[in-house]
């Protein structure tokens, strides 16, 4: 672990050069990974795994979209690609990666796999943290650990893709062979983490489920739509509201942020800017405080969990969630949005 200075707050933290990718491999190199679920983190995880040398099976159902698009990733049904059963029974570390409301449906047969001396991961804390609704408790005699990558399945992959590597955190449940811990942080390299920090499943659950909610997605599209109907009902146009509220924030300044900073950023655009930037954050925090306080109780008591687990468990979740998406892709928000990514020059 290397000791790093986080603003101040000194913490251990398991980087690349210290736990290089060939170790990881020689330590999971009698393992078979399972990697149960194609949906968005499976892909991820296992083609990065699949690409680091890593001796990796995919469990899926058979005859769904899921599984047609590990056949085109180049998994080999009976060789590589089998059902979930199949894998489990195959596999020494099993990934469960279905959605959290499908790890409880799946878990009996999960839970019928689990021999000792396997290995169950997880990329949440969701299952195991709220096991009173989830019914997920693992056998004893088994390693329970978890990586969770900041970010989408999508982005894991494209970014190893690229070279690059996004971070991720990582936590023992339970050491059974007393080797758990390295191979959970074998796993994080294996998955093509950046750095690797170290949590447990509450507190990877509780902040996971806070960042979703809050400014990773569902605060930031509160605000560009409060923004954005703001500027439109005081006379400006869907392509100067947008260009003002989204285009610009993605196109030019966070990738100034994400460069260098925030105060880096503001650096680099006008003293008028710079002016009201530094004197309306204060503000906007103060607004919003309350709201993430609310949101931070609301995951802290299960409520959150119970509300993902009973929407997601319904038989017609993904046509209300269609619905719902649609509700956001058919606002003049996000149809003008559409127009503006349409006029990048690079897009012709
Ligand atoms: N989506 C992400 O990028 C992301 C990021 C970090 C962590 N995670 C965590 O990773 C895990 C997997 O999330 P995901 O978003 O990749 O999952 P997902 O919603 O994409 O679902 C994964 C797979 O589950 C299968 N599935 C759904 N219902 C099923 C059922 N009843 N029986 C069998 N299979 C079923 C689907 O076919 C799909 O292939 C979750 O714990 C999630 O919280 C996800
Ligand atoms: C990608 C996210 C938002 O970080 C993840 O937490 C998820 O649940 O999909
Ligand atoms: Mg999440
Ligand atoms: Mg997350």
């Amino acid at each position: 672990m290397a000791k790093l200075n986080f603003g101040g707050v000194e913490e251990e933290v398991v980087t690349r050069e210290e736990f290089p990718l060939e170790q990881a491999r020689e330590l999971l190199s009698t393992e078979t990974i399972a990697v149960i679920g194609y949906g968005v983190q499976g892909p991820g995880q296992s083609l990065n795994m699949r690409d680091n040398g890593f001796n990796v099976i995919v469990g899926q159902r058979k005859g769904g979209k899921s599984w047609d698009k590990a056949v085109a990733d180049g998994w080999v049904p009976g060789e590589t690609l089998f059902e979930l059963e199949e894998a489990l029974s195959k596999g020494t570390i099993i990934c469960y990666l279905l959605s959290d409301a499908a790890q409880i449906e799946l878990w009996p047969t999960v839970k019928a796999n689990l021999i000792a001396g396997k290995s169950l991961y997880f990329s949440h804390g969701f299952g195991i943290t709220y096991k009173d609704q989830t019914g997920i408790i693992p056998p004893a005699d088994i390693d329970v650990y978890l990586v969770a990558p900041k970010g989408s399945g999508t982005s894991l992959r494209r970014m190893f893709v690229e070279g690059k590597g996004l971070n991720s955190s990582f936590a023992v449940f339970q050491d059974a062979t007393g080797k758990a811990r390295e191979k959970c942080i074998a796993m994080g390299i294996g998955v093509g983490s950046g750095y690797l920090f170290e949590t447990d499943f509450y507190r990877e659950v509780t902040s996971d489920l806070t960042g979703e909610r809050g400014t990773l997605m569902g605060a930031i599209q509160g605000i560009f739509a409060a923004q954005y109907e703001v500027l439109r009902s005081n006379g400006h146009t869907p392509s100067e509201a947008f260009n003002e509220t989204v285009e610009e924030l993605t196109q030019s300044l966070m990738p100034l942020v994400s460069e260098n900073g925030m105060d880096w950023m503001y650096a680099n655009c006008s003293t008028t800017a710079q002016r009201g930037a530094l004197d309306w954050w204060k503000p906007f925090r103060d607004a919003t405080k309350p709201v993430f306080e609310k949101l931070y109780n609301s995951v802290k008591s299960g409520e959150q969990a119970s509300i993902s687990i009973t929407r997601n468990s319904q038989p017609d979740y993904r046509v209300k969630l269609e619905e719902e998406l649609a509700e956001l892709r058919e606002s003049e928000m996000w149809q003008a949005g559409s127009t503006v990514r349409g006029l990048r020059p690079e897009r012709n």
